[in-house]
């Protein structure tokens, strides 16, 4: 028998809400916008959250750091902590990791994530286990954490958004994928004319669109100074075409520096498909193409790469 000739026993939604409303494991359901739609009572007592009104993910860690309540959050600039949370939420299939509530309890949580679709959050109190070996593992976890991220921008770094390009690639149900290499438009000018420490708030910026404007399966790197990869999975070339766009668009109008308000930037792009079997290197260096095309044509714009090179 297939599971899907299982035959399930009439009222089986009502069953399971009510076993999950009694349960003490903490089972939440995320759309594809990470917008909270069910929350079972465990959950909801566990990040305090408010029986009703729409809550994205994003929300809820915000009103738990702002607050001291829910997770356990050790930060002073929650914008940079979600930036790299966010730079690992959702990514794969399944993950599974420790984390703290600010009640002192120390919980197992489990994220099993479908591609442009519900996000499976259960966790489970772990507080009553060993404690032995915790601090080695906390360590761990974040010092694999550091190696992940970009400590300017939160995005993932070079080779952690070259690995998620290796696993999008090996992923059947991730195809098509599609990428983009984008890379900011005279910036050296920004940075001889205003100072490095303008040009990194308009790196700043930069990074917080493309993560804006991008999907929670969707990976955004810093590979280089002012280089960055958007990884598209389930994305075919109109698709991507019309995110990446997007993308140039909203930093057309950004004005990131506060003392030169009328100064804005601009970003060029190359846009490519992936084709079966081929690695993510090569991937990439057809986006540069198109990319190094794109600055030629003129600058802020995209363009496609050949599927040959
Ligand atoms: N502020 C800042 N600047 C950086 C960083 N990393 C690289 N850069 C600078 O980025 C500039 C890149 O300059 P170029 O490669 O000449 O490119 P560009 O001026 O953007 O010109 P095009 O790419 O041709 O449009 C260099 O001046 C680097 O010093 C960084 O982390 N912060």
């Amino acid at each position: 028998m297939t599971d899907a000739d299982l035959p399930l026993p009439a009222g089986l939604a009502d069953i399971f809400l009510l076993a999950h409303e009694q349960s003490p494991l903490m089972v939440a359901l995320f759309d594809a916008q990470d917008v909270l739609t069910y929350a079972n009572k465990a959950f909801r007592q566990a990040y305090v959250i408010a029986p009703d009104g729409r809550l994205t993910w994003a929300d809820m860690m915000r009103d738990n750091h702002a607050h001291g309540r829910g997770a356990a959050i050790e930060t002073d600039d929650i914008d940079a902590w979600l930036a790299a949370v966010t730079s690992r939420r959702g990514k794969t299939p399944y993950r599974a990791f420790e984390a703290d509530l600010c009640d002192g309890r120390w919980i197992w949580m489990t994220e099993t994530t479908q591609l442009q679709g519900s996000m499976l959050c259960v966790a489970s109190d772990i507080s009553d286990l060993r404690q032995s070996g915790r601090a080695l593992r906390q360590a761990h976890v974040k010092a694999l954490a550091a190696a992940q991220t970009d400590p300017l921008t939160g995005l993932s770094n070079r080779r952690h958004g070259m690995q998620l390009l290796r696993t999008s690639l090996s992923q059947s149900e991730h195809w098509p994928i599609c990428i983009a290499a984008l890379d900011l438009d005279f910036f050296k000018q920004i940075n001889d004319s205003l100072g490095h420490g303008a040009g990194d708030l308009v790196i700043c910026d930069f990074a917080r669109l493309l993560q804006a404007g991008s999907r929670r399966e969707d990976g955004c790197a810093r590979i280089g100074g002012e280089e960055f990869l958007l990884i598209l999975p389930a994305a075919g070339l109109p698709q991507a075409q019309a995110i990446v766009e997007r993308l140039l668009a909203r930093v057309r109008l950004s004005r990131p520096l506060a003392n030169e308000p009328a100064r804005g930037y601009s970003c060029s792009a190359g846009l490519a498909q992936a084709i079966w079997g081929e690695k993510a290197e090569a991937l990439l260096k057809r986006a540069d193409a198109a990319l190094y095309q794109a600055k030629a044509a003129g600058r802020d714009q995209v363009l496609i790469a050949d599927a040959e090179q």
